[in-house]
């Protein structure tokens, strides 16, 4: 075949993506099976979040089914290995099958809690795969003491800010597919872990797993060789992207709005911020985005996009706009 002379379809052939506008994308949503019924829509609506259903038609849909093609080639390959392997090992082999690992990434407030919550919604409507389980990484956040300690505490949500190998660790024993696997458990309402409490996976058929830092390479050992990271455990990962200057939009949308309500609960640590008038409550917001959250997705957060399977590029009204999906 002779080589393309035209610059951008070189581009195209040499990008690792495949670059999808939002109606090429949302025209897959007539080959996909399963389209939501009235009380699908209804129950979606009682997740709580500000969902557009047509977004949910166009975008999310696609994608579900698109896992699910996912879920399906890695259960056939799981198949062929099994027949390969036979009994060798004594018994090894014939592996039964491990929860399918998908990492949800992205800025704080870009909207990644909606995204995971509706992808758990629309990927446990699929016979092949009921049980999909959510975790966030803020479980896996130091206690507020321990930030303090380490002198951190105006460092949360950037990577050191974590216990990253009980994180890893916590993947991997779901991965390897152990019957009951536990995790801290963090409140936005008193900003801190909560003490003695655990949430427990049962062994789903998909774990979604969503945080800041889920894509971050992994830390080298003590012994300076590398180490498998989080991301070395998923099956799928995706990256919510967004202008940073809409992110902080969104970032004060939300303090806005909680600050109207889980901010009034007497015991909520940002309580103060509802005692003081509104302007001087979002200046106090706009200094925590511009010197916690805005770094941590400059520095840390935007440069691991690269090494998702799929980019969901929003625009400012939070409607994806264009996707670009890992060639194979
Ligand atoms: N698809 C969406 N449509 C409309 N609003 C959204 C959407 N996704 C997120 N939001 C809003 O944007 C803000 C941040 O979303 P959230 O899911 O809490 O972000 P994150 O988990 O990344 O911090 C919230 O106020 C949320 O209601
Ligand atoms: C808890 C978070 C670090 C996010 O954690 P994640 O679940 O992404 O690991 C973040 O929402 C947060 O509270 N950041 C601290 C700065 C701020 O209050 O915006």
């Amino acid at each position: 075949m002779p080589l393309t002379t035209d610059p951008q379809q070189r581009r195209r052939d040499s990008s690792p993506y495949v670059d999808l506008t939002r109606a090429q994308w949302s025209a897959l949503r007539e080959k996909t099976p399963l389209p939501l019924t009235a009380d699908e829509v209804e129950r979606l609506r009682g997740l709580g979040d500000v969902i557009d259903l047509d977004e949910v038609r166009d975008v999310y849909l696609p994608l579900s089914r698109l896992l699910n093609l996912y879920v399906g080639a890695t259960s056939n390959l799981r198949g062929a290995l099994n027949t390969f392997l036979g009994d060798a090992g004594g018994g090894q082999g014939a592996q039964p099958g491990t929860p399918f690992v998908i990492g949800v990434a992205g800025s704080v407030a870009v909207g990644k809690s909606t995204t995971a919550r509706l992808l758990q919604a629309l990927l446990a409507r699929w016979p092949e795969h009921p049980r999909v389980e959510l975790v966030t990484t803020d479980g896996f956040l130091f206690p507020n003491a321990e930030l303090h300690r380490r002198g951190l505490m105006s460092r949360k949500g950037f990577p050191e800010s974590y216990d990253r190998r009980a994180l890893t660790r916590f993947v991997a024993d779901v991965k390897s597919g152990r019957a009951e696997v536990t995790a801290p458990v963090y409140s936005h309402l008193i900003y801190d872990i909560v003490p003695g409490e655990r949430l427990t996976v049962h062994r789903p058929d998909i774990l979604i797993v969503e945080g800041l830092n889920v894509l971050q390479p992994a830390l080298p050992g003590k012994d300076g060789r590398t180490r498998l990271g989080l991301a070395d455990f998923f099956d799928f990962s995706v990256y919510v992207d967004a202008r940073a200057e809409d992110i902080e939009q969104w970032y004060l949308g939300r303090f806005r709005k909680l600050r109207e309500t889980a901010f009034q609960n007497p015991f909520s640590y940002f309580r103060k911020y509802t005692q003081v008038p509104e302007e001087e409550a979002l200046d106090y917001c706009r200094m925590m985005w511009r010197t916690i959250n805005k770094p941590n997705l400059l520095q840390n957060v935007a440069p691991t996009r690269g090494r998702a399977n799929l980019v969901l590029r929003k625009g400012p009204d939070h409607k994806v706009q264009r996707l670009s999906l890992r060639k194979l």
